[in-house]
């Protein structure tokens, strides 16, 4: 029997997503007992239980209150909802935040030999993917009609297999596309990975500890685009110096057995460059440090 008064959290067991989420829920403080595959890994301090699932049954662990919070990617969620909308299925979910990994799209593409001159180049034709309900969205608000060729995987060798005519697949460097001898020609879909939790009421108690974490997690994602810099700066320069930090409200402090020079420190939401800490050193600052931040609370 599930104990309900666990936390229960579902995330990519391999995969894109899977390394980051745990990173993720690591550095919010969880100790997670990760068995080898087992489906559930259980947090030692928290009453949180992950089920470690394939992402494509996320949506519907939330959607059907199987789960209560979930991480995944923004294709798979509005796929889900698509298809769970055309049946008329209950489709009740919160999107939370949106996560900083698992950025990608989903986009056309056909063999380079191709002649493309839109999307209508592709009408009556079949196109592979595992995004069936986007596809179709995509082409019904066109007017284009078009075959589908479903396939879980490996979408990107059917036109080569004598599968389909062009592919609807996700996208991020372009590799896999190129390696198939393959050209982007339209995105349908932006996408990145985003956290949602079930519908209903949670309790006092699971809804203090969700809460909690998602506190946790913006201060881990915040600290993740945010730097600590620090410097030794001549005291004649601070006004051209400061002004060329990436942040405001610089900490001046005096240094130990040294009148002409100060320390400054900064937290920064932007990467201090190379180019401005090569002017920063040519106006005389030393010990020049950018480190990372591991968590922050403001
Ligand atoms: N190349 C990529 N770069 C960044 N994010 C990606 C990339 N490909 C996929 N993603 C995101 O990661 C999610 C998971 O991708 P992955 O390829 O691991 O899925 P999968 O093969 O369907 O895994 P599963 O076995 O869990 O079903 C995708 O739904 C998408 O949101
Ligand atoms: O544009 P790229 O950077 O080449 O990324 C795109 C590829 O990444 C994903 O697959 P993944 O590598 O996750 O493997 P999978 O096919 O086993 O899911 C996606 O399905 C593409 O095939
Ligand atoms: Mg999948």
């Amino acid at each position: 029997m599930t104990d309900n008064t666990r936390l229960r959290i579902a995330i990519q067991k391999k995969g894109r997503l899977s390394d980051e989420s745990k990173a993720l829920l690591k550095a919010c403080g969880l100790k997670i007992n990760m068995k080898g595959e087992s489906l559930i890994a259980h947090v030692e301090n928290a009453p949180i239980d992950l089920l470690r699932v394939r992402d494509d049954d996320i949506p519907g662990l939330i959607m059907d209150g199987v789960c209560d919070l979930g991480i995944v990617g923004e294709n798979v969620l509005e796929e889900e909802l698509l298809m769970r909308q055309r049946a008329n299925e209950k489709c009740d979910y919160v999107p939370l935040q949106k996560m900083a990994f698992g950025g990608c799209r989903l986009s056309l593409a056909v063999d380079k030999e191709f002649d493309y001159q839109g999307p209508e180049s592709l009408a009556g034709l079949r196109i592979a993917t595992t995004y069936p309900e986007l596809l179709r969205r995509y082409f019904d608000e066109k007017g284009i009609n078009f075959d589908v060729c479903l396939l879980s995987g490996s979408v990107e060798v059917a036109p080569r297999a004598g599968l389909a005519d062009a592919i609807c697949d996700l996208v991020s460097t372009g590799a896999t596309l190129e390696a198939n001898g393959l050209v982007e020609t339209d995105v349908i879909y932006r996408s990145q990975a985003r956290l949602i939790r079930r519908g209903g009421d949670f309790g006092d108690d699971k809804q203090a500890l969700l809460d909690k974490l998602l506190t946790r997690m913006q201060g881990v994602m915040q600290a993740k685009e945010t730097k600590y810099i620090m410097l030794h700066a001549p005291k004649d320069k601070l006004d051209t110096i400061t002004e060329l930090l990436p942040a405001e409200h610089p900490t001046v402090m005096p240094l130990a057995h040294d009148d002409e020079n100060v320390a400054i420190h900064v937290v920064s939401t932007e990467n201090l460059f190379w180019e401005t800490m090569e002017q920063l050193k040519a106006l005389g600052c030393s010990s020049i440090l950018v480190l990372p931040i591991e968590k922050m609370m403001e």
